[in-house]
């Protein structure tokens, strides 16, 4: 077992034993920000034949004048809406009049939109020189039958979905979801819809981190509240193992009399790869492996076990669920104030960040405990403090964690004026 290993050598070490997923069938609307786990092909021609983009007429280019001004007048044979397969082929000094999305007919190679032309007696007139394959839109031009239409392992979104509709897959193969247990130990805890009694206190951790599973992809599953006891807590990872996925566990973690999760975590054979990382809040992590599972062991503390969460689970769930990008992005920002509680140990702060003038500004928010929740409400990211920096000062680039994701509408709640 290693000991204080840096943040990024914790999760390689997890990472490294993340199984690839196994697979099941959707239907296309449920596979939404899932992970598409088969290359999918183009069963047919995509556009299946030549249509016109526009609504006007069809005829063959080499009938159009030489030049400007000049005038031909082709003799309208036949009329064709969309979805209407040409009954006749177009020859010379002919037109067929299309509407879009209708398709070619034989014998045209160019199509002219209404308003360039006059239609006059079952005529239309056309007064300027046409190439071929003007306004053509040509069959297969988009795919050919074969062609890779969406490659496996992308995340399904609306784009997505309109490809697997192109291809005609109702139902399509995804990486299944992850089941994530949760075990909170500890025997102060009880469940949240009780007044705590004297010395005890809501079991919290469950429900922010149950949170933090579905918002990275997984499916939490929540495990009871777990005594200080050492077979208590075994029989809880044992009975995590068989039913989940990944099994993570809040409290127990430090080096307290009760803090018992390593000691469980050996008694039912696991390895345990490491324990303590090089970052607050969340120092104390276990990193484990058992049966081929992966066991994170996250602080008690209540803030310190979500900080930990994002910057370690989040990761394990995300390539459990089959993504390639696994990772919070991380972005430079600009500090809105000056910070001077740096400390020697690196630290993972609490912080508000937006957009102003196209750059990342940030708010480091009042720090906490790491055992209290108040400043986690208005936080959407977690800005790094190097190990040993020196004080900073308004305007000072810091690097941060984007915990709310890169949507846009992560950074756009009112400013509270928190400072
Ligand atoms: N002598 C030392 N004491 C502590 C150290 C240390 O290095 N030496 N490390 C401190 C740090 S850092 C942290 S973080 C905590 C981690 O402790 P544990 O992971 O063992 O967590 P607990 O002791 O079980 O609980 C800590 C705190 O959090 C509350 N808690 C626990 N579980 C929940 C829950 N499910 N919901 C809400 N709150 C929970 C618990 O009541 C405690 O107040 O250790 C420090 N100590
Ligand atoms: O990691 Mo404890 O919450 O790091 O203080």
């Amino acid at each position: 077992m290693e000991t204080n290993v840096a943040l990024e050598k914790a999760l390689n070490m997890l990472l490294a034993y993340v199984p690839k997923p196994g697979t099941e069938i959707v239907e296309i609307l449920k596979s939404q920000n899932r992970v598409l786990a088969e290359d999918v092909l183009a069963d047919i021609m995509v556009p299946p034949f030549s249509r016109s983009p526009l609504d006007g007429f069809a005829f063959r280019s080499s009938d159009s004048p030489r030049e400007k001004g000049q005038k031909v007048r082709l003799k309208i044979v036949d009329y064709l809406p969309a979805g209407v397969p040409a009954t006749r082929p177009v020859n010379s000094g002919e037109a067929v009049k299309l509407m879009t999305g209708a398709m070619i007919p034989e014998g045209a190679d160019a199509v002219v939109k209404f308003e360039d032309v006059v239609e006059e007696d079952g005529y239309v007139i056309i007064d300027f020189p046409v190439k071929p394959e003007t306004n053509i839109v040509k069959k297969g031009e988009d795919f050919l039958p074969g062609d890779v239409i969406i490659e496996k392992d992308r995340v399904i979104n609306a784009n997505a979905i309109s490809l697997l509709a192109l291809a005609g897959k109702k139902k399509v193969l995804v990486y299944k979801i992850p089941k994530v247990y949760i075990i909170c130990t500890g025997s102060e805890l009880v469940d949240i819809e009780q007044i705590p009694g004297p010395g005890k206190i809501r079991n919290t951790n469950l429900y922010s981190i149950g949170a933090l599973v579905a918002r990275s992809g997984g499916e939490p599953v929540l495990g009871r509240i777990v005594n200080d006891d050492l077979n208590l807590i075994a029989q809880e990872i044992k009975r995590g193992l068989e039913v989940a996925d990944l099994v993570l566990t809040t409290g127990g973690a430090s080096v307290g009399e009760y803090d018992l999760i390593i000691k469980a975590l050996e008694s039912i054979g696991a390895e345990i790869l490491f324990w303590k990382t090089d970052f607050k809040p969340g120092t104390p992590v276990i990193g484990a492996v058992a049966n081929g599972k992966i066991v994170i062991g996250l602080s008690g503390n209540p803030q310190a076990a979500m900080t930990s969460f994002e910057l370690i689970a989040y990761p394990v769930i995300r390539k459990l669920t089959g993504r390639q990008n696994i990772y919070h992005a991380r972005v430079k920002a600009f500090l809105d104030h000056p910070f001077d509680k740096t400390r020697g140990q690196r630290r993972f702060a609490r912080g508000y960040c937006y957009l102003k003038e196209g750059e990342f500004r940030v708010k480091i928010l009042p720090w906490l405990s790491p055992g209290s929740l108040k400043g986690v409400l208005n936080s959407n990211a977690l800005v790094e403090i190097p190990k040993n920096c020196p004080p900073l000062k308004t305007n000072d680039p810091v690097n941060i964690v984007l915990i709310e994701g890169g949507s846009l509408s992560a950074f756009d709640t009112p400013d509270s004026g928190l400072f």
